[in-house]
């Protein structure tokens, strides 16, 4: 039965709790916030984030077109006392995320993520020593001199990928997009399921793909803003039976599944090493290191930082790897789909790109008809065409255009603005990264502006050129930068190099009106997905076709 007198409190409640809390965050000091809409009493600029202005109503889109209506690379928005700052600039990122990193590297609450079973993910956790913990583990095994050791597993999955495309019609490679997804899906997952869990068998594989496909939808959760309780935490007390309460309902769902997706590989993966057959992956690797490190503990006894006694820190370390593997599957997989999905998609509307890099390919590998194997890391120094185009892809169509937001510790005041603690605080990588200031004709596609300048790949004096590696933006920021750009990167990478040197993509255009455009047509969402295109993958020549069948020389496959 419902409780009438119950149910009208609720609102009034929320009111009142809102109302105290808008009053108490007013600014006590006589700088302003950065500009920004001036919004509603209590609510603030609700709607203001909610309107395209320009047709194009992708979020990263909205706050683009923000900054230029207020004149300013650094705006703010107040919704329901919740303070927010875009930052569109490179210079303000810099100044704001990096040099002032002690204050911008928190996360902000993130109401949803948490209801929704995201809790154990450190991309979600406030700066602490506990996230600290989490970020030592993970980079210890993904930093870039360690992700050689996966470099045997990317190639095998890499030709497994290219057999796969074949495999839709035996001589010409006609893909539609359910089927591209599907075997790119799959092609990422397998890597990081191998390198976090060292899961190869492919039942295996698919039942844990399907566990993710089931948690995507919940990945939204981490934008923030997408669900009103972000702003409104109270609403988070609201029983999951009150009207309108969908949001609780889809939470308590996405939990179950959620903690399917931590716990399950985590339970094969002690199997595993139970009878003998783990292979070496993050899991074994920082399993084993605990163990040795746990040793050393007993006369460092370097865990007091966390509260914990020796007794309980043997648990505890376990349960950081395990969240460490799973939040490696989740942050990894969808990101690295992207990328790939919408290079296939640029690339079938650039014949002429193709062209120049395949003679690139054919002149460092020899040419098709007789070239002996696919392109592999050694070469990647000697293709700097390839390269160019990887970094134009990550400039134009960044897969993370607003990355997650960081939140401030402390008050703080940028360019005589005032920025109070507790500040949300979002990189607009897309903003950035189009800027026409550093990236000159930035709606062009065009590798060679990385050739002109040749950048050193993520180097710091890169930073203040004229086309600056789109690396320094498109992974986020200072202390929280993507810990898995190296895996990202040698991954894409070989996939690119492969396609180029043994297919030609084309796109298949029955009806142009519904042809997919590279730039306007992402399906918004945390991760940008193009929208489901045609194209055409063939190889380049008989020669090709037997290299994708051959894959790589026995030996240096895993
Ligand atoms: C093209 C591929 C990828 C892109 C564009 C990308 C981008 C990003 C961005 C923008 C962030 C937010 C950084 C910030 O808060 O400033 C992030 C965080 C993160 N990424 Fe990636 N990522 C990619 C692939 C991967 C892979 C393959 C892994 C795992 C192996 C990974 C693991 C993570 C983790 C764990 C975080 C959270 C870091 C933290 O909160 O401290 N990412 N990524």
């Amino acid at each position: 039965m419902l409780n009438i007198p119950y149910l009208l409190a609720i609102p009034v409640l929320l009111v009142i709790y809102n109302l105290c809390g808008y009053l108490l965050r007013r600014p006590r000091q006589t700088l302003s916030y950065p500009p920004g809409p001036r919004g509603l009493p209590i609510i603030g600029s609700f709607f203001d984030v909610l309107t395209p202005r320009t047709g194009l109503d992708a979020q990263w889109a909205i706050y683009r077109d923000m900054g230029t209506m207020y004149h300013s690379d650094v705006f703010h928005i107040n919704i329901l006392g919740d303070h927010t700052v875009v930052v569109n600039s490179a210079k303000a990122a810099e100044e704001l995320l990096e040099r002032r990193s002690g204050i911008y590297s928190s996360r902000p609450p993130m109401h949803m993520a948490h209801e929704s079973g995201w809790g154990w993910a450190f991309s979600v956790l406030p700066y602490t020593s506990w996230w600290r913990l989490h970020r030592r583990t993970f980079h210890q095994y993904f930093r870039s001199d360690a992700i050689a050791a996966y470099h045997p597993f990317i190639r095998q999955a890499t030709s497994r990928l290219l057999r796969s495309l074949s495999c839709i019609q035996s001589t010409t490679m006609v893909t539609q997009y359910d089927d591209l997804q599907a075997i790119v899906r799959q092609h990422a997952a397998s890597i990081i399921l191998y390198t976090t869990y060292g899961i190869t068998e492919q039942e295996d594989m698919d039942a844990f793909v399907e566990l993710f496909n089931n948690s995507a939808e919940s990945i939204l959760t981490l934008v923030h803003g997408a669900f009103l309780v972000d702003y409104f935490p109270l609403l988070r007390y609201i029983p999951a039976w009150f009207p309108g309460a969908h949001f609780k309902r889809k939470a308590t769902r996405w939990a179950q599944i959620n903690l399917e997706l931590l716990n399950k590989p985590w339970k094969q993966l002690r199997a595993s090493i139970s009878s003998g057959t783990g292979l070496s992956c993050f899991g074994t690797k920082s399993l084993q290191k605990f163990d040795l490190k746990f040793n050393a503990a007993d006369a460092t006894g370097d865990t007091s930082d966390l509260g914990m006694s020796k007794t309980d820190s043997d648990t505890k370390m376990e349960e950081v790897i395990k969240n460490c593997a799973g939040v490696a599957y989740i942050a990894g997989s969808d990101t690295s789909i992207s990328l790939i999905l919408i290079s296939v998609l640029v690339l079938s509307h650039h014949p002429e790109i193709q062209v120049k890099a395949q003679e690139e390919l054919d002149r460092v590998l020899g040419s098709t008809p007789n070239a002996t194997q696919l392109p592999d890391f050694p070469d990647r120094g000697s293709l700097p065409y390839v390269e160019a185009i990887l970094k134009e892809l990550m400039r134009m169509y960044p897969s993370f255009p607003l990355g997650l937001p960081h939140c401030s510790v402390a008050d703080d005041v940028y360019e005589g603005y005032f920025i109070p603690k507790g500040t949300t605080v979002v990189g607009n990588a897309w903003t950035i990264l189009h800027d026409e200031n550093i990236y000159p004709d930035p709606h062009t596609f065009s590798p060679d502006r990385f050739l002109r300048t040749e950048p050193q790949r993520g180097a710091l004096s890169a930073k203040h050129s004229v086309n600056p590696d789109p690396e320094l933006y498109a992974f986020g920021f200072g202390r929280r930068i993507c810990p898995g750009r190296h895996l990202a990167l040698d991954t894409s990478w070989l996939v690119l190099a492969c396609l180029l040197a043994t297919c030609n993509i084309t796109r298949i255009s029955s009806d142009k009106s519904k042809e997919i455009d590279p730039i306007a047509d992402f399906a918004d969402g945390l991760t940008a997905h193009p929208k489901p295109f045609k194209c055409s993958i063939t190889p380049r020549s008989a020669g090709a076709f037997e290299l994708i069948k051959r894959g790589y020389e026995v030996g240096v496959e895993a």
